[in-house]
């Protein structure tokens, strides 16, 4: 796969879209086996290179931000095993950093963002990351009402009963605690009692946990509390939520305050006035790390001043103000099996390793990726020899590495290993889900199905990113549905567009008595059923009616992922109206060709750029998509999407455009407080533009503004006209 150790800058852009595609499939594939089963099959350290080439692909090349990044996504749904809790405050994850200059970055990215001068100093808090699960417990009039998981951070299960069985999780909080607030932190177990209940459970089930974290958290979700109860449950503050006033005025205060309500907070918790501070910390913690009596996988570096975290907020999936300093990991070897060859979404042949499965830092290990077909071969993307130039073969021992560098999984072989007979592996030259011709572009180094649209791999993807969770949330159509629909050759059970899955139910019902009791009748196939044949239905129906932004994800359109969805759908507000402007877009034909207005108001919305908007652009002028976007538009209606933000404000559904140079706030602050209060935040200025807020420096879009005759404020004026 071209997913490789190549350097995110010398990647092109096809590469990084194509590992991109390959990097969300497997990271959704991992949260849902880690966060859903409580059972991963790769080391945390594997996961987080994952997501961390992920990120730096998505920096790299911002245009190329997926429809299913899995930057915007927090842990997994909830379960239905419990009541659910809507979190007053969602609950997010925390940035990953491996090495110091990446502290440096996140130092560095934090005064950028507040726009810091030299002599301005941010002082951090320096605490170990606890290696359990989080936990937000809500307390009104000093009383423990709630207490519920993270799940997928807006909504997390209730797991109040099990939580009470917790010694030292109080039930009370003094008088001096807010009326209503809700503390958050870890539960954990220590290592010691999970290894002497493991050994318990390994007797008496057979069944045992891979780590501390998975039986915690196993535990937490008994059915009957009284299991919970003979599980020792520990418990961690560092945190808080909803608050009815401000716990302090500072992150290292407000914690240490929790401790004075009774709740056990960490004593490696420190203040850092400087990078070289943050990061003897963090050697400090690390080098006690193997004897403190519970797992911590990094150090989490905060943001002291709470007016400052405020400012900072959040991104999507994680604060501004807070990042993870993960410890780096180990080696393995283990006996490489077999060689297996996926196809993706895109028609990317990837081949994965098969392995004996091995333990790395306490997670078993059976799959590795190997890149791609030169990698197999010793060959480096810059075709020079890797390895010394040693290929990989299948009975070969190899050398795997979990570290927070990329996602280096096979390393080496051990050659004084090699099975005699051990063949060099040969990369298929078809596509094994549909025999099509996989071909390998010149330059490239992926081999790609030629299949297209009768490739069921690429087909069925499609389909299933169609019904996904975030897109149309379609429940009972999985993969095996999914395919068992794609592949049917019975014309009323066929589904091999979106539209199809609305008019199958139709398709149904049209059979003639006749076939009556028959297999055509869905609900006589094995696996489906009367109950569930009409769930199904049930489900399709209710969907008909989706926000346009969903409707949109959906299409699976390249580059337009959830956020840029939700961007166009923001903007536009009916599908109707997107369509219209995007299909009378035209894009500049080359250098000094501004392209129409209809393309000027598309790559003014904030945050969609010429990749973004051209891909939107080629989607609506493929006569193709056009038909089975009619198609599906006689089934299903989008609905419009209401104005966001806070629509009191004076500048609420204003388009504003900042230019020049700022002083109070960086251009980012500035955006996020624009969209905040409502406003839509465009990049360049045009007839829709309402308001300009220039600073010293502006040039040609102040120009503009003044020729179209629109309101130009300066900085201190806007500060002014919003009120703060
Ligand atoms: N191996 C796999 O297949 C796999 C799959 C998914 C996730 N994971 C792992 O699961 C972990 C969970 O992922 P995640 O999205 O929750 O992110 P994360 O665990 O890296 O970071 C966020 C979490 O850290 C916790 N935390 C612990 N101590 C904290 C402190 N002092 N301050 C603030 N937060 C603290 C909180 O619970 C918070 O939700 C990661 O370590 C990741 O490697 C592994
Ligand atoms: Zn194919």
């Amino acid at each position: 796969m071209s997913r490789s150790r190549k350097p995110v800058e010398d990647l092109s852009a096809e590469e990084a879209a194509e590992e991109l595609a390959l990097l969300s499939a497997e990271i959704a594939e991992h949260d849902r086996r880690y966060h859903a089963e409580d059972a991963p099959t790769i080391s945390d350290a594997d996961y987080d290179a994952l997501r961390l080439r992920n990120a730096e692909i998505e920096a790299a090349f911002p245009e190329l931000i997926r429809t299913d990044s899995p930057s915007a996504v927090v842990g997994a749904a909830p379960s239905g095993a419990f009541g659910q809790v809507v979190h007053a405050r969602p609950m997010l994850s925390l940035d990953n950093v491996f090495s110091d200059d990446d502290v440096r970055d996140f130092v560095a990215s934090v005064r950028r963002f507040l726009a810091l001068r030299e002599g301005q100093d941010v002082t951090f808090t320096a605490e170990p990351k606890i290696d359990g699960l989080s936990m937000s417990l809500r307390y009104e009039r000093g009383k423990l009402v709630t207490a519920a998981t993270r799940g997928d951070g807006t909504t997390g299960e209730n797991v109040t009963a099990n939580i009470r069985t917790i010694d030292e999780i109080p039930q009370e909080l003094p008088g001096d605690a807010p009326e209503v607030v809700e503390v958050r932190g870890e539960v954990y177990m220590r290592r010691d009692d999970f290894l002497a209940l493991n050994e318990r459970m390994a007797e008496e089930t057979g069944r045992v946990f891979a780590n501390p974290r998975n039986f915690a958290a196993g535990s937490l979700r008994q059915k009957d509390p009284e299991n919970t109860r003979k599980r020792p449950l520990k418990f961690f503050a560092y945190a808080w939520g909803e608050t009815s006033e401000p716990l302090a005025e500072t992150q290292f205060e407000a914690v240490k305050r929790l401790g004075k309500w009774g709740f056990r907070i960490n004593d490696h918790m420190g203040l850092c006035k400087s990078l070289d501070e943050m990061l003897a910390r963090y050697r400090a913690i690390e080098a006690e790390r193997a004897s403190l009596p519970y797992d911590i996988d990094g150090v989490v570096y905060k943001v002291d001043d709470l007016a400052l975290q405020e400012r900072l907020g959040f991104r999507s999936r994680s604060p501004r103000w807070a990042t993870a300093h993960k410890f780096p990991a180990e080696k393995a070897t283990t006996v490489l099996r077999a060689i297996e060859i996926q196809v993706g979404r895109t028609g990317a042949l990837t081949p994965v390793a098969r392995l004996e499965p091995v333990t790395v830092g306490g997670v078993v290990v059976t799959n590795a990726t190997l890149h791609n077909e030169d990698y197999i071969k010793g060959i480096g993307n810059d075709g020079q020899p890797i390895r010394e130039g040693r290929d990989i073969r299948v009975g070969d021992t190899v050398l795997v590495q979990r570290a927070g560098d990329v996602i280096p999984q096979i390393l080496d072989i051990v050659p004084e290993k090699r099975p005699a007979g051990a063949e060099p592996y040969k990369f298929p030259e078809t596509c094994p889900a549909c025999g099509s011709h996989a071909v390998r572009e010149e330059g490239e180094a992926v081999r790609r199905c030629t299949g297209g649209l009768i490739c069921p791999a690429q087909a069925v993807e499609r389909i299933r990113h169609f019904v996904s969770r975030n897109a149309m949330d379609i429940e009972g159509l999985g993969e095996k549905q999914i395919e068992f629909f794609f592949n049917n050759e019975k014309a009323a059970q066929q589904i091999r567009s979106p539209a199809e899955i609305f008019t199958l139910k139709k398709r149904q019902e049209a059979l003639p008595a006749t076939l009556e009791g028959s297999l055509d009748r869905l609900e006589k196939v094995e696996g489906f059923g009367e109950t569930s044949v009409n769930k199904l239905f049930a489900a399709i129906d209710s969907r008909r009616e989706v926000a346009v932004s969903r409707f949109l994800f959906a299409l699976g359109i390249r580059h337009i992922g959830e956020t840029n969805a939700k961007r166009l759908a923001r903007h536009y507000l009916s599908f109707a109206k997107l369509r219209e402007g995007a299909s009378e877009a035209v894009m500049p034909k080359g250098k000094g060709d501004p392209g129409n207005a209809a393309w000027q108001e598309l790559v003014g919305i904030n945050g969609i750029g010429s990749v973004v908007a051209e891909a939107l652009v080629e989607f609506f002028a493929e006569e193709h998509n056009v038909k089975a976007l009619d198609a599906l538009l006689e089934e299903v209606t989008p609905i419009n999407e209401e104005p966001v933000g806070d629509v009191s404000s004076p500048v609420a559904g204003k388009t504003v455009v900042f230019t020049g140079a700022l002083e109070r706030m960086s251009r980012d602050e500035a955006k996020a407080m624009a969209e905040r209060l409502g406003a839509k935040v465009a990049g360049s200025v045009s007839k829709k533009t309402d308001l300009v807020v220039a600073g010293p420096g502006a040039g040609s879009k102040l120009k503009q503004a003044t020729e179209l005759g629109i309101e130009v404020i300066d900085e201190d004026a806007w500060f002014v006209r919003v009120g703060q």
